[in-house]
């Protein structure tokens, strides 16, 4: 790393990624336990939380909603103090929740099944970021929520009730959150729920993570193929007493990146062969590409191999997928990233954001409605990357210092929506 001012990071070219990381813990991890230990009969410890901005609204929402929660000083352990169901407040509150999916979408179902008036709000990019699936599926079965900008978008007013249950169908075709959202919500309505998904479910591991995490909280779903859920009534949260969080996935794709890449081995402590997280299988499309590959239940190390571009569908790993963006740049050939459109609605429209930086470095790019190719340059130039407030994209280039020029990356500080110590571990990881 040469410099740094708070609006842009040097990067000095690097060749060699070479060492041993224990990766933060998960986020989409941290934000289901968190809520689910509220909902929860009973006291929940979680370890390896998660300290990020993404994990800090949820925590901030809960607090407000009169959970008990005791943090460490280091912010990854905490202590919560269930509500035994429905997370109810006497009167009307607000809650600011960024630009975290992960806690706007689950509170927003969570909240319409509990009693009160809650106003969910966010930042700008928030209200760009559709949520009209969810919100369709939450009043089909009595929710009452008001949109308070445009028709579609948070910032929402919800006015708590009981929810029946009964069935109800969602488009799975935009966010797995809506789903993740329904289903951690079904146990606090007063029948069984039925949901049906319609058309194609994106993002498809996320669900298993939630289904994973209601099991440990004692709730049972039937899952019939990914495309019919039945959560029966009568089921209610359990504490599991002590809980850790993996450790996160995604963010272990740019070290393993870095290291297919560079000379060097790097492996990753926190996410492996036994993860329940499905961008841990990034692996695999490095390995795809030529890195050499190896696993255990709970690591992954790579190393590297002559990578060559491929076509691949990565509609199952949407985040990590950025990674193999600017991985891209590296391998002989052209690489198809195939099922993408959802990169438009994350935290900035991903797929042109990632076309004109990638351009940037000298990448030839086509960027289609739903998918990008990317033509490595013979070398890499030396840019200033944007990064449109989205931490991703941040993490991404930071591999473009692999080339032989020095690469900025401007705003880096975004990335403390999952990954605050992130340019901190990729300098002592290539020095
Ligand atoms: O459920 C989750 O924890 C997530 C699901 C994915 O979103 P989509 O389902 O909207 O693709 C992913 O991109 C996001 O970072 C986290
Ligand atoms: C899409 C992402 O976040 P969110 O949980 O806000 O959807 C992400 O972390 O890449």
């Amino acid at each position: 790393m040469s410099s740094q001012t708070n609006e842009s990071l040097v990067l000095a070219p690097v060749s060699t990624a070479h060492g041993e990381i224990t990766l933060p813990g998960s986020k989409s991890l941290s934000n289901r336990i968190l809520l689910l230990a509220a909902l929860a009969e009973g006291e929940t410890r979680i370890s390896n939380l998660l300290n990020s901005d993404d994990v800090r609204y949820m925590l901030q929402a809960l607090t407000a909603l009169g959970v008990k929660l005791t943090l460490s000083d280091d912010k990854t352990e905490c202590l919560v103090q269930g509500k035994g169901g429905r997370l109810s407040y006497d009167g009307a509150l607000t809650l600011f929740l960024g630009n975290a999916g992960t806690a706007m979408r689950p509170l927003c179902a969570a909240l319409a099944a509990s009693d009160g008036e809650f106003t969910l709000t966010g930042e700008p990019r928030m209200y760009e970021r559709p949520i009209g699936d969810l919100v369709d599926c939450l009043r089909a079965t009595g929710a009452d929520i008001t949109y308070l900008g445009e028709e579609s978008y948070p910032p929402l007013l919800i006015r708590g009730s009981r929810l029946r249950g009964g069935q109800v169908s969602i488009r799975g075709n935009i966010s797995s959150q809506f789903l993740t959202a329904m289903l951690m919500a079904a146990p606090l309505c007063e029948g069984d729920l039925e949901i049906v998904v319609e058309g194609e479910l994106v993002s498809k591991p996320y669900i298993r993570i939630t289904l994973d995490v209601m099991q440990r909280f004692g709730v049972t779903v039937d899952n019939h193929d990914y495309q019919r859920f039945v959560v029966r009534a009568g089921q209610h949260y359990r504490a599991p007493g002590d809980i850790m969080v993996e450790g996160d996935a995604s963010s272990a794709s740019y070290f393993l990146a870095a290291a297919a890449i560079a000379g060097g081995t790097v492996r990753v402590h926190g996410t492996g062969a036994a993860s329940v997280q499905g961008d841990a299988r990034f692996a695999d499309v490095l390995e795809q590409m030529g890195a050499k590959v190896a696993w255990g239940d709970t690591w992954i190390e790579v190393s590297r191999g002559q990578l060559k571009g491929i076509d691949v569908d990565l509609n199952h790993i949407p985040d990590a997928a950025m990674t193999i963006a600017t991985t891209a740049l590296f391998a002989e050939g052209s690489t198809a990233i195939r099922n993408i459109y959802n990169w438009r609605v994350k935290e900035t429209d991903r797929l042109s954001a990632m076309a004109t930086e990638l351009r940037k470095v000298g990448a030839t790019v086509e960027e289609g409605d739903d998918y990008i190719v990317i033509t490595p340059p013979a070398r890499i130039l030396s840019a200033e990357i944007d990064t449109y407030d989205d931490h991703r994209m941040a993490m991404c280039f930071s591999l473009a210092a692999f080339g032989d020029s020095p690469v900025t990356i401007n705003d880096p500080g975004c990335t403390a929506k999952t990954f605050p110590g992130y340019f901190e571990l990729f300098d002592r990881l290539t020095r």
